[in-house]
């Protein structure tokens, strides 16, 4: 499969390495740091807007490379591509049961255990180490980082970012576009567009306000 990246920054790079993994190749790393597009070697760089030109051309399929959950939504919906036009990368050293569900754009980075069951949706990034137990439900755009540990049948909600090493308990709901520290033990539900920090996380933002200290639960 040939493979054409949006975004050429970091977060890109390690995608290109999970392309690489199966034997695929990157033909495009596209960025709006580029103002034209030109081959450099076996890869083309140029401006998000070639990408279009390059479907056609290279019968070639997308992943938005971006780390950052609404710029992948914006981009998502700016480009305006079909499904079928997205690729869902797995690392080739990731489990993924055979009953668990991924969406186009996916990434499933090395090292990441998916269990029976999970439906993960759209543009998601599933980042190095982590495991999605068997039953969970991950909306589109979020990003579960390295070492997180979404225990079974948990909701995490479009655009959620959990941070690195957090823990969710069983049948917990994570709102939609909340950010879950790093290192959290997540043991209520979180409500959408909360900041969820702690062992045991505590809200400490919420869509409209900052909590103050003081009125956080001890
Ligand atoms: C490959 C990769 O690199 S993937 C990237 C993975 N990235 C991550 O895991 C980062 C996750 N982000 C975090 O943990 C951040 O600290 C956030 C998003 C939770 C909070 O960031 P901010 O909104 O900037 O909050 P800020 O730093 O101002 O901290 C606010 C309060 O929460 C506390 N806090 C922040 N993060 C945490 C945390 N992870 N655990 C416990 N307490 C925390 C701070 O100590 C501070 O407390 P105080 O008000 O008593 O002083």
């Amino acid at each position: 499969m040939k493979v054409i990246l949006i975004g050429d920054s970091g977060h890109a790079r390690v995608i290109a390495d999970n392309v690489t993994s199966n034997g695929d190749t990157v033909i495009a790393r596209l960025d709006d740091k580029y103002s034209e597009l030109e081959k450099r070697g076996e890869c083309f760089y140029g401006p998000s807007s070639s990408v279009h030109e390059l479907i056609r051309q290279e019968q070639a399929k997308v992943v938005i490379a971006i780390g950052a959950n609404a710029v992948r939504q914006k981009i998502a919906s700016k480009l305006n591509l079909s499904e079928d036009n997205y690729a869902t990368i797995i690392h080739k050293e990731a489990i993924v049961s055979p009953s668990a569900e991924l969406g186009p754009g996916t990434v499933v980075m090395p090292g990441v255990i998916v269990n029976a069951a999970a439906k993960v949706g759209s543009h998601v990034i599933l980042n190095t180490r982590l495991v999605i137990e068997h039953d969970c439900v991950i909306g589109d755009y979020a990003h579960v980082s390295p070492g997180a540990m979404i225990t079974g049948g948990v909701l995490v909600g479009d655009g959620v970012h959990i941070g690195a090493g957090a823990t969710v308990i069983p049948t917990k709901s994570i709102g939609a576009w909340s950010t879950i520290g790093a290192g959290s033990v997540v043991i209520d539900d979180i409500e959408e567009h909360s900041t969820a920090v702690g062992v045991p996380a505590r809200i400490i933002k919420t869509a409209d306000q900052t909590v103050s200290t003081a009125n956080r639960k001890a």
